[in-house]
């Protein structure tokens, strides 16, 4: 994301609030006496206009204000939870106003698909309205998040070659990953190991920069701890910042001089600086022979190069941490699953080859997407579902309701890895309908482009932490979103050192 780029899926004008479950159904009840008429999915021969789409009705006076059961019940927070019961209570398709904002949400794998399938050529987004107006009081130029038209297309069609390929985990990067675990059982809480989100934020920065850089800078990776710490802390209060500024129109909270905006606006700045610090130190050292090495002899240089990596290096931060810590958090939940992988690692030198422990991210990650909602303006008037939507409507696509429904996941709520196992003999998984009904990684030409090196990183954190500690919970959490899913209270973990 621009600094919270990919996560950030829905502009942080969208977020609000929702109740807890218990009053929930009362609520419902009270909300189905406003809603639209046709909410019933009976065949239309012909598809119905964007005004048929169902809608809770608002109060014409109250229309532009954020619907009091999100304020009610949790605020941007807990939008996931908001958009999911009307889901249950509006059908796959409606369509929902959100302060001054209006989108349509879409919860049916197959719809969601066909808008991928009719994104056009160049695919747009949401972009964070914090982030727009930072980047213009400031004149900053952003990487390819912020990127539209033929600029994105050019600059994709290059990384694409570059990072959307396999990265294998070199035995370096191995040792380098085991020698950094072996310390965590250092200065543990009585058994508690301390700061794990900052740890796996900064191993992330880490594993970043080992790969800009390539093999050759392995030596210096320990050059690179402060500042990664640095931008830990600082990325924690952007969060912190947009979620508040997620309240008011960003505009008005920059012309009131809101300590919110400022406050915004000051850890984006550090954090930018951080990241280009980062970047020089790696120039110091001649870029060695990764990523970015790459993209010079493709012919991206100068600023769109500085620009390009800051990005890539705040859009894997938090995305890859926060992965890592729900799956962490499930395992140790798991004990069984937990032991498995274990025995299976014991076996198997290539991480890559376990095929439990690559189903356990994957399961967790249909769990808890780190992007509860992902958002697209298609470029022509499309028929979804049986409605026909507008060209350049807002479609936010409820990843978080898909991904547990259990028409496509039977006992969706369930951690369940074995249910990516393929049935014998056949294409198929186990208890899997519909694969594509998940997609943590986004879809189509736009999706991440980080995917592959975020994917190795989680086999790799994952197999070693495992391999070296036994885990347990401490503490139950829930889910909060802070632009992307977080647990609601950090994670804690109890580690014990296998011998
Ligand atoms: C578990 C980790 C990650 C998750 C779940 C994730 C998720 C996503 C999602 C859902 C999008 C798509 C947005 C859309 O379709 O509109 C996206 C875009 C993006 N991601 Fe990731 N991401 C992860 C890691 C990374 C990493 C490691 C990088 C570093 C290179 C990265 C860089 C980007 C960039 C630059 C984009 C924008 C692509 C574009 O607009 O063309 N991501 N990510």
């Amino acid at each position: 994301m621009n600094v919270r780029g990919p996560r950030r899926t829905l502009n942080p004008a969208l977020q609000h609030t929702i109740p807890q479950q218990d009053i929930w159904h009362k609520k419902l009840i009270l909300c189905r006496f406003f809603t639209s008429q046709n909410t019933s999915y009976s065949t239309y021969a012909t598809p119905r206009t964007a005004s048929e789409i169902p809608c809770v009705k608002q109060i014409p006076l109250l229309k532009n204000i954020v619907p009091v059961e999100l304020i009610l019940n949790g605020g941007a927070q807990k939008l996931h939870e908001f958009i999911d019961n009307r889901h249950k209570q509006l059908g796959p398709i409606f369509r929902e106003q959100l302060g001054p904002i209006t989108s349509i949400f879409v919860s049916e794998a197959s719809d969601m698909r066909k808008i991928f399938a009719n994104e056009g050529k160049y695919p747009k987004h949401v972009l964070p309205e914090a982030w727009l107006l930072y980047n213009q009081i400031k004149k900053y130029k952003r990487g390819i998040y912020f990127m539209d038209g033929e600029e994105w297309f050019e600059c994709r069609k290059i990384l694409n070659q570059i990072l959307l390929k396999n990265f294998h985990i070199t035995p370096q990067v191995s040792d380098f990953f085991t020698k950094y675990f072996d310390t965590w059982n250092e200065n543990l809480n009585n058994g508690e190991i301390m700061d794990l989100e900052k740890r796996l934020y900064n191993l992330s920065i880490i594993f970043m920069i080992l790969h800009l850089m390539g093999d050759s800078c392995i030596t210096q990776a320990k050059t690179f701890t402060p500042m990664a710490n640095k931008l830990a802390s600082v990325v924690g209060e952007i969060f912190q910042w947009s979620v508040k500024l997620s309240t008011v129109p960003v505009s008005l909270a920059k012309s009131c001089g809101l300590k919110s905006w400022k406050n915004f606006v000051s850890s984006v700045d550090e954090s930018i600086k951080i990241s280009s610090d980062l970047l020089d130190t790696m120039n110091n050292l001649n870029w060695g022979n990764g990523i970015i090495r790459e993209m010079i002899e493709n012919g991206i240089s100068g600023d769109s190069l500085r620009n390009i990596v800051v990005d890539f290096i705040l859009a894997a931060g938090d995305t890859t941490a926060t992965a890592s810590q729900w799956t962490l958090y499930l395992l140790a939940l798991n004990k069984d699953v937990q032991e498995k992988i274990f025995h299976e690692l014991k076996h198997q030198d290539n991480y890559e080859n376990v095929p439990l422990l690559k189903n356990s991210i994957r399961e967790s990650m249909r769990l808890y997407p780190v992007a509860p909602f992902i958002t697209r303006y298609l470029p022509t008037n499309t028929n979804i579902g049986k409605y026909t939507i507008a060209a350049g409507e807002l479609i936010s696509m409820s990843m978080y309701t898909c991904s547990r429904n259990e028409q496509y996941f039977p006992e969706a709520n369930k951690f369940n890895p074995n249910r990516w196992i393929r049935s014998t003999g056949k294409s198929q998984y186990e208890m899997v309908t519909d694969p594509y009904a998940t997609l943590p990684y986004s879809l189509g030409s736009r999706g991440c482009i980080g995917k592959k090196l975020a994917q190795t990183q989680l086999i790799l954190t994952i197999g070693k932490i495992i391999s070296t500690y036994e885990l347990r919970v401490i503490n139950r959490v829930g889910i909060k979103l802070n632009l992307i899913t977080v647990p609601s209270e950090p994670v804690r973990l109890h580690i014990k050192k296998r011998k």
